[in-house]
C-alpha cells in the first residue's frame, strides 16, 4: 500500500483560546450544562478552555489518522481507501502499532522518578495481538474477569504486574489469581471472604488492596461513573475499620498492599484526581497508623481523550501524573495506575461502507455496513465519535446535515446524529474515529451481525490482520453435536 509522506501530525494547542464546538458534539448528552434545546442543528457555543494550575502552557497531540490536502484519510502512510479496497468486504477496525507505542511512551515519561506500573484495563481492548504488544512496551494489565486474566497470562504478562479488579469476583477466578501472585482489589464483605477462602484453596497468601469509593464526582456520564458514594464499586470510608480488622484477623490469607480508587472514565479535569488522591493518602496515613506497612497507591484509570476533534485543551498523562506525584512521593508510595481509553482509544477508526443514502420527512440518513452491533457507545452512552468520509467527494456532492446509522433493527442503531457530511455516493468508506477502547471489547452479534475483523498498521507501514472475522460458521459452532 503507497506510503506518504503523511506519517504523524503535531498540533501545538493554547490553553487560553477560545473553541467553538457545535453542540451536537459533546459525547455524552445528558451531562452539565450543555443539555440545552437546539433551535438549530448548526447552533454552536463558545466554551472558553477552563485549566488547572497543573496544565502546562502547550501540549503535543499526536494524529495516527490525517486528512491529505486532497480529501483523503491516512494512517500512517497508509491510505484508508487503499486497505479498503484490499481487505474483506465488511466493516473493520484499523489500528496504528506505533500510536499505541507513542501512548504508552507518553505514560513512561510522565513516570519517571515513582515507582510504578501502568496496569493496562484490558476491559479497554482484548485483542491478544495488541495485548503481547503493550507487554513488551511494559505494561501490566488489569483484569475485571478470570477470562481476562487467563487472557493476560497467555500474553505473557507478568501476573505480579496485574491487578485483579470487580465488584463480584468469583471464587474460581480468585483461585487462580492467587495461585498466580496478581494483586487482589477488595470491594466488599462478601468479597473479602472469597478471598481468604480462595487464598486458602491456593494455598498462598494473597497481596490486597482495599478499593475505597472516595465519593468524588468524575463529572461523566453515569453510566460511567464509579468512584461516587451510590456506586455498587468498592467501600465506603464508614466501614473501613471493618475490613482493617478483617484483613488483621487473616494474616495467613491476606496482606494488605495498598488502596485503590478508580473514579470513572473520560474525566477531562486533573483536579478530579488530585481531589481523589489527596483523600486517598489520607486514607493510606490512617492505615500506616494502625499498623498496616502498606505500599501501593492505586489511583485506577479514566483519562478522558479528545473524542470530538475540536483540538481543545485535554490533559495529557503527564498532567494527571504531575498532579498526583507530589502526594505519591511524600509517602514513599508506589503508585499503579489503570489506563484504558487513554492508551488505545485514539489508536483506531471503525471502518465502515456507505450503503445508501435516504430521507425521511425532515431527516436525513447515511446508512453504512457498520452498526451498533460493531460500536455500541453512541447508543449506550449517546457517545459522540467524530466521523468522516475516507476519500474526497465530488465537487458537486452537495453538504447536508445526516443521522449515520447503521442496518440493526433498532432504532438506537446510529454511530452519530445531526452529522454534516457531503453525501456520500452508495460504497464511499466512512470511519468512526477514537475506536480503539470499548468498542470492539463491547461488539455483539445482535442480527447475526457477525463481530468484525481487525488490522493495524505496523511500524514499517505494512498492514497486518490482527484478528480474524467472526463468520457464520462459527454461529453453527455452537450448535455441533448438540
Ligand atoms: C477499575 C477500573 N480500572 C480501570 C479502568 C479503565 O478506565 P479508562 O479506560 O477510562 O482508563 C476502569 C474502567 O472504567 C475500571 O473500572
Ligand atoms: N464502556 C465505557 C467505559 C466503561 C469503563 C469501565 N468501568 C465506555 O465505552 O466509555
Amino acid at each position: 500500500m503507497a506510503a506518504t509522506n503523511l506519517l504523524c501530525q503535531t498540533t501545538t494547542i493554547h490553553p487560553t483560546k477560545s473553541l467553538k464546538i457545535p453542540l451536537n458534539r459533546f459525547p455524552i448528552k445528558p451531562i452539565l450544562p450543555f443539555e440545552l434545546k437546539l433551535t438549530s442543528r448548526l447552533a454552536s457555543l463558545s466554551v472558553k478552555a477552563v485549566l488547572s494550575t497543573a496544565e502546562p502552557q502547550t501540549q503535543k497531540i499526536w494524529h495516527c489518522f490525517t486528512k491529505s490536502e486532497d480529501g483523503y484519510l491516512y494512517c500512517e502512510g497508509n491510505k484508508v481507501q487503499d486497505v479498503m479496497d484490499t481487505v474483506e468486504k465488511r466493516p473493520f477496525y484499523l489500528y496504528s502499532k506505533p500510536q499505541i507505542t507513542r501512548n504508552v511512551e507518553a505514560y513512561k515519561e510522565a513516570l519517571e522518578g515513582l515507582n510504578s506500573i501502568i496496569g493496562y484495563a484490558i476491559k479497554a481492548n482484548n485483542n491478544l495481538k495488541i495485548l503481547e504488544h503493550l507487554r513488551k512496551l511494559g505494561c501490566g494489565a488489569v483484569l475485571v474477569s478470570g477470562n481476562e486474566l487467563k487472557l493476560a497470562l497467555h500474553a505473557g504478562f507478568d501476573p505480579t504486574r496485574c491487578v485483579f479488579n470487580g465488584n463480584g469476583k468469583i471464587l474460581e477466578d480468585l483461585v487462580l489469581a492467587a495461585q498466580e501472585g496478581v494483586f487482589v482489589n477488595i470491594d466488599s464483605e462478601f468479597d473479602l471472604e472469597n478471598i481468604v477462602a480462595a487464598a486458602r484453596i491456593a494455598g498462598k497468601k494473597v497481596n490486597v488492596l482495599l478499593r475505597i469509593n472516595p465519593d468524588v464526582d468524575p463529572q461523566v456520564h453515569p453510566y460511567v461513573a464509579t468512584g461516587n458514594k451510590n456506586s455498587k464499586f468498592g467501600i465506603r470510608n464508614e466501614k473501613l475499620q471493618w475490613f482493617l480488622d478483617a484483613v488483621k484477623a487473616h494474616p495467613q490469607e491476606l496482606k494488605l498492599v495498598g488502596a485503590h480508587c478508580h473514579l470513572g472514565s473520560t474525566i477531562t479535569k486533573v483536579d478530579i484526581f488530585r481531589d481523589a488522591a489527596v483523600l486517598m493518602v489520607n486514607y493510606i496515613d490512617e492505615i500506616r497508623a494502625q499498623g498496616f506497612e502498606i505500599d501501593y497507591l492505586n489511583i485506577g484509570g479514566g483519562l478522558g481523550i479528545d473524542y470530538y476533534h475540536t483540538g481543545a485543551v485535554l490533559p495529557t498523562p503527564r498532567d494527571l501524573i504531575d498532579t498526583v506525584r507530589e502526594l505519591v512521593l511524600s509517602r514513599n508510595l508506589n503508585l499503579i495506575i489503570e489506563p484504558g481509553r487513554s492508551l488505545i482509544a485514539n489508536t483506531c477508526c471503525l471502518v465502515n461502507r456507505v450503503t445508501g443514502v435516504k430521507t425521511n420527512g425532515t431527516k436525513n440518513f447515511v446508512v453504512i455496513d457498520g452498526s451498533m452491533a460493531e460500536l455500541i457507545r453512541p447508543s449506550l452512552y449517546g457517545a459522540y465519535q467524530h466521523i468522516e468520509l475516507v476519500s474526497p467527494s465530488s465537487p458537486d456532492a452537495e453538504i447536508s446535515t445526516f443521522d449515520v446509522v447503521g442496518p440493526v433493527c433498532e432504532s438506537a442503531d446510529f454511530l452519530g446524529k445531526d452529522r454534516e457530511l457531503p453525501t456520500p455516493t452508495s460504497g464511499a468508506g466512512l470511519v468512526v474515529h477514537d475506536a480503539g477502547a470499548y468498542c470492539m471489547s463491547m461488539a455483539s452479534t445482535y442480527n447475526l451481525k457477525m463481530r468484525p475483523p481487525e488490522y493495524w498498521v505496523e511500524e514499517d507501514g505494512s498492514v497486518s490482520q490482527i484478528r480474524l472475522g467472526e463468520t457464520f460458521d462459527d454461529h453453527l459452532r455452537f450448535f455441533e453435536g448438540l
